[in-house]
């Protein structure tokens, strides 16, 4: 889902059902003219084509928040419609109840398959959830035309027509208008759900599920709620189907009903919902004229021929216009929207850059720590400060201040020193590599411990262990007296355990406020159905606010509207440290976050760590930089060929032979006194 037009700015929250935004209600109110009109002016045949776009526009909406915000692709999309129309007709005709009680019935049932095949489907991950929802959709035409109940190949037919106020709705004109509030009244959900909690929250987890689950959003059952939304979607298009059309079929569950939809949401443009209704009016108009045009290219043929042309039509829009209409309507409300706005871009975008220049600094190939063995000039890093020093004067970020800037907030649930974290016997395998092998530390509250070793020591493996990211092949991970190993990172993020990345997981589909919303994820309370409802309160501007006075404090409030992936490697880093300073966490796990920092930066973060510290709040640093580590922590664990090897305080760690020999590889004795002659040279 491009929750970032770049053009008008990030989404932000939304409370109240109705648009507020002005694109979205003149879009709205000229939607609503054409369908009044439409009735008016179309000819038969053209009204046919406007009144199945209607239909088909539901599940290509709820396809596109199935795919474009969740990240999910469903092959078996029709399985869905099917339902809800089987449901529909059977209820009325076999059970002879009321219209609106069996079109409620029609979009239940179809929400209650989705959940029950979502369940265990939605583990599944990319090409396997698309094979799945495939083989879904197979059964289900299966099933209907060999089950008597459903009246196999004949269907089900013979039930009355709508009926509005005691008006039959018995022609095109007439059902057209009994669909579009629906349609309208569902684009409106859909829209509000993509700028809710819930909806950033899954455009999110389509940019990384490793941060979003870090952050506290549980991934499963979100992408369960959004299919079995979907589905509704497409139940409810099911139920106006079987209404016009009079009878329902196994032809409605069939094949081709998917990959229409599948063509609607990508020619509309994957992640929007109106581009939906647009391709579901292209697709239907398509439709039309290709059963006409390929017999007459291909003599003889017969049947779904206009698959031929889907097949065509889809390879072409996916290779020239992969944003689909979407796209192009963005590029023209852009270029509409005149230059101004882009230059007044373009001068923040610049402004960011030599800001980001200061972040560009590159580190070594140990960052502190000597690249080849023997090469112990750099061990401990002794021209740190030389570096600083010249970086800062290089460049001023403005953020030489950070020492006095306001804290963000942290939660401190146990007394200062007491465990917060306990990691007993953890070791992790991968076939033959042993990555980390019974591994045991404890951390104290409201303490820094640093975790340094050499390239490939397991800190990263350790890491992940701890934060739920991999499952240990043994040990425990104790955080705040209960077991987290082995589940997945939401759990520990929800009690105040987050972390950041060394390959940086940047929320790119929106901007650098909007990653650090993010951040406050587990704050909000609003789920899907609050959210499509508007009905979030005013606590999602809140937390917007939050965001922005973080980013103020860090000295990133110039920045807050920049695109994130537009930033420069320095800068997204610190991005990621405010997104989960915004959490208010208890236990706050940096995987090398001076990496890329200037050497005035990383005295701004190591200065603004300490006071977080001091507040509470704790740290386990992984870091290349080990003065840094070296002057920041309580306590240092070092790792080599994933084995602990010391733990302890700085000073005694610093001194441990057996840590000297781990870096420099060679004798202790010997590398003890290089080091010394080294660090009196200094
Ligand atoms: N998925 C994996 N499959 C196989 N081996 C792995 C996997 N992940 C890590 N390893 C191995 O485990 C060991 C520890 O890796 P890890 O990334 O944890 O080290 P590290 O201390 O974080 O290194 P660096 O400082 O370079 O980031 C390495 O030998 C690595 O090759």
């Amino acid at each position: 889902m491009t929750l970032l037009d770049k053009t008008e700015g990030s989404v932000r929250s939304k409370t109240g059902f109705w648009p507020n935004n002005r694109a979205t209600i003149i879009g709205i109110a000229v939607l609503t003219v054409i369908i009044l009109i439409v009735p008016f002016t179309a000819s038969s045949s053209m009204m046919n084509i406007a009144v199945f776009s209607m239909i088909f526009a539901l599940p290509a909406i709820g396809l596109s928040l199935l795919m474009g915000l969740a990240g999910q692709v469903s092959l078996g999309q029709a399985a869905f419609f099917a339902i809800g129309a089987y449901t529909h007709a059977i209820l009325l005709q076999k059970f002879e109840m009321p219209g609106v009680v069996a079109a409620i019935g029609g979009v239940v049932a179809a929400m209650l398959a989705a959940l029950l095949v979502g369940l265990p489907m939605l583990r599944l991950r990319g090409h396997y959830l698309a094979l799945a929802t495939l083989g879904l959709g197979f059964i289900v035409m299966i099933a209907v035309r060999e089950w008597d109940f459903t009246g196999r190949t004949t269907g089900i037919y013979g039930f009355g027509r709508p009926e509005v106020f005691g008006i039959s709705i018995d022609n095109n004109g007439l059902f057209f208008w009994f669909v579009a509030p629906f349609v309208i009244i569902g684009l409106i959900l859909a829209l509000n759900l993509t700028r809710s909690r819930a909806g950033r929250a899954l455009s999110a987890v389509n940019d990384s599920e490793l941060a979003a689950e870090s952050l506290g959003v549980n991934t499963y059952s979100l992408r369960v709620k959004v299919f079995t939304l979907s589905a509704g979607f497409a139940g409810l298009g099911g139920v106006f189907y079987a209404y016009h059309v009079q009878i329902v079929s196994p032809q409605v569950a069939e094949f081709h009903v998917s990959v229409e939809l599948l063509l609607m949401v990508v020619i509309g443009g994957l992640g929007s919902v109106w581009g939906a209704i647009a391709g579901a009016f292209i697709v239907e108009l398509l439709s039309e004229g290709l059963r006409d045009l390929i017999p007459a290219i291909i003599p003889g043929a017969t049947g779904e021929v206009q698959l031929i042309g889907y097949g065509l039509v889809l390879i072409l829009v996916i290779l020239l216009l992969p944003g689909g209409l979407y796209q192009v309507v963005r590029t023209v409300w852009a270029a509409i929207r005149g230059r101004a706005g882009r230059r007044a871009d373009a001068a923040a975008a610049s402004a960011a850059a030599e800001g980001a220049a200061v972040g560009e600094v590159p580190t070594r190939a140990f960052g502190g720590l000597p690249a080849e063995p023997g090469d112990a000039g750099a061990l401990f890093d002794t021209d740190a400060d030389a570096d600083a020093d010249a970086d800062a004067a290089a460049t001023d970020t403005g953020g030489s201040d950070l020492a006095e800037a306001a804290l963000p907030a942290v939660s401190t649930p146990v007394p200062a020193g007491e465990p917060i974290l306990e990691v007993r016997g953890l070791t992790k395998r991968y076939g033959g590599v042993v990555a980390v092998n019974d591994v045991s530390f404890t951390v104290p509250a409201g303490r820094i411990m640093g975790l340094i070793g050499p390239n490939g020591a397991g800190k990263t493996t350790c890491f992940n262990m701890i934060t739920g990211a991999i499952s240990p092949t043994s040990g425990t991970v104790s955080f705040l007296g209960e077991e987290v190993q082995g589940r997945k990172p939401h759990v520990g993020a929800v009690r105040g355990l987050t972390r950041t990345f060394q390959n940086l997981q940047v929320f790119s589909s929106t901007d650098v406020e909007g990653n650090v919303y993010m951040g406050r994820y587990r704050k909000g309370r609003a789920g899907i159905l609050r959210g499509m409802l508007g009905l979030q309160g005013r606590e999602q501007y809140a937390h917007e606010d939050i965001a922005r006075d973080i980013l103020d404090a860090m000295r990133l409030g110039d920045v807050a509207s920049l695109p994130a992936g537009d930033l420069p490697f320095g800068r997204q880093r610190m991005m990621e440290v405010c997104r989960a300073l915004a959490l208010e966490p208890a236990l706050l796990l940096l995987d090398e976050p001076m990496a890329g920092l200037s050497g005035h930066e990383r005295e701004m973060l190591a200065a603004l760590l300490r006071r977080l510290r001091d507040a509470g709040l704790t740290i386990v640093l992984v870091e290349h930089d080990v003065a840094q580590v070296m002057a920041l922590a309580d306590s240092v664990a070092v790792l080599d060929e994933g084995e602990l090897i010391a733990h302890g305080d700085p000073e005694s760690v610093r001194n441990d032979p057996a840590v000297i020999v781990a870096y420099l590889g060679t004798d202790a004795e010997e590398a003890k006194a290089e080091l010394e002659e080294l660090e009196e040279q200094s």
